[in-house]
C-alpha cells in the first residue's frame, strides 16, 4: 500500500483531501497540522519522517495572505519558498515523490490568454514571487516531483472568496466586487480528486501541471455565480467596484491552460 504524508493538513486544501480520502482505500494518509510539522524546520520534518518512509509527500503547507505578504515579506518566503526547498532536499533524499500545489500569482496576468505550463513567469505580488522561488527550488533540487498550479481555490473548509462572499450577503450587506481581473475559480474537492488520481495511476508526468475547473470569470462574475446558486442573487445588492482598495497587485488575467 502506498503511503502519502500530507502536510498543512488543517488547511482548505488539506482538508479537502482529507475529505475525500476514504475513496482511496488504497492509499495510507497520514495527514501532518502545522503543529505537528513544521516545514520550515528541517528538524521537524525529520522527526516525522524518522520512523516512516512515504512513497508521496503532498504540500498543503503554505503562506496565502496575499495582502500581508506585501507588508510582512519574510514571512511569505520562510513558508513559500525556504520551506519548500526543505522539503524538496528531504523528499530527494528519502526517494519521495512530491506533489506541491502551486498558483497562478506566479503570472503578471499580461498575456490576455490562458497561461501555458512552458509560459514565462513574472509574479506582480510578493505572495506569487515566493510561491515561484518554491517551485525553482523543486526544479533546482530535484527529478520526481509535480508542481500543480492552481486558481482561486474555494470550498467549505477554511478562507476564501466564495465563503466571505457567501457570508457577507447572508448579513444582508451590499457587495460590491470589482470585474477587471479574470481567473478560473477552482473547488479544492476537484483539484484533491486530480491529485490523488496522478497517484492512483502512477504517473510519472513529472513536472508543471496546470489544473482548474476550466471556467473563466472575474471576481464580479464568481460574486454573481456564489449568489444565484444560493438563491441570493434577489435579495443583496452586488454592484461592480470601481476602486476596491488592496495591497497587493493581483494578475488582471490569469486563467490557466490546463492542456499543453
Ligand atoms: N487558496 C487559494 O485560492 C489558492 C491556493 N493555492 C495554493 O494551494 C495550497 C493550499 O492553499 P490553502 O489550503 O487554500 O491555504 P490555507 O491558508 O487554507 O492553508 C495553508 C496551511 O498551511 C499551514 N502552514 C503555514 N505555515 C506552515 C508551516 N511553516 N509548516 C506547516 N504548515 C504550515 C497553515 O497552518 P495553520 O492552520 O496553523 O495556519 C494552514 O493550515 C497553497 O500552496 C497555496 O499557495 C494555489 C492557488 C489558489
Ligand atoms: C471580498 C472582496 C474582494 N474583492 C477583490 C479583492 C481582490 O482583488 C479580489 C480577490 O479577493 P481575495 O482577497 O479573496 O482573493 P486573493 O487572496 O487574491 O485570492 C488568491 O489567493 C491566493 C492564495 C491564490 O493563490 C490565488 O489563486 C487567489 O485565489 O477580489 C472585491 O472586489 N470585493 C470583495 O468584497
Amino acid at each position: 500500500m502506498k503511503s502519502v504524508l500530507v502536510t498543512g493538513a488543517n488547511g482548505q486544501f488539506g482538508k479537502s483531501i482529507e475529505k475525500i480520502a476514504v475513496n482511496y482505500p488504497q492509499l495510507n494518509f497520514v495527514f501532518a497540522t502545522s503543529s505537528e510539522l513544521d516545514i520550515t524546520s528541517i528538524e521537524s520534518i525529520e522527526k516525522k519522517l524518522f520512523n516512516e518512509s512515504f512513497s508521496y509527500l503532498i504540500n498543503c503547507a503554505a503562506y496565502t495572505d496575499v495582502e500581508n505578504s506585501e507588508k510582512e515579506p519574510e514571512k511569505a518566503y520562510k513558508v513559500n519558498a525556504d520551506g519548500v526547498k526543505n522539503l524538496a532536499l528531504i523528499c530527494k533524499k528519502q526517494h519521495t515523490v512530491l506533489i506541491h500545489v502551486s498558483t497562478d500569482y506566479v503570472f503578471d496576468g499580461e498575456k490576455g490568454a490562458p497561461y501555458l505550463v512552458t509560459d514565462v513567469t513574472n509574479p506582480i505580488n510578493v505572495y506569487g514571487a515566493s510561491k515561484l522561488k518554491g517551485e525553482q527550488h523543486i526544479e533546482y533540487l530535484m527529478d520526481s516531483y509535480f508542481i500543480v498550479r492552481t486558481s482561486w481555490l474555494y470550498s467549505e473548509f477554511g478562507k476564501n472568496f466564495y465563503k466571505t462572499i457567501f457570508q457577507k450577503a447572508k448579513e444582508g450587506a451590499n457587495l460590491s466586487v470589482i470585474d477587471d481581473q479574470i481567473g478560473s475559480p477552482t473547488h479544492a474537492g476537484n483539484l484533491a480528486e486530480y491529485i490523488l488520481n496522478l497517484i492512483i495511476d502512477q504517473s510519472k508526468s513529472y513536472g508543471i501541471h496546470h489544473f482548474t475547473d476550466g471556467e473563466i470569470l472575474s471576481w464580479y462574475g464568481f460574486a454573481e455565480k456564489i449568489l444565484k446558486e444560493n438563491g441570493l442573487a434577489d435579495k443583496v445588492q452586488l454592484e461592480k467596484a470601481k476602486n476596491y482598495r488592496t495591497f497587493a497587485r493581483r494578475p488582471k488575467y490569469s486563467v490557466l491552460e490546463k492542456h499543453i
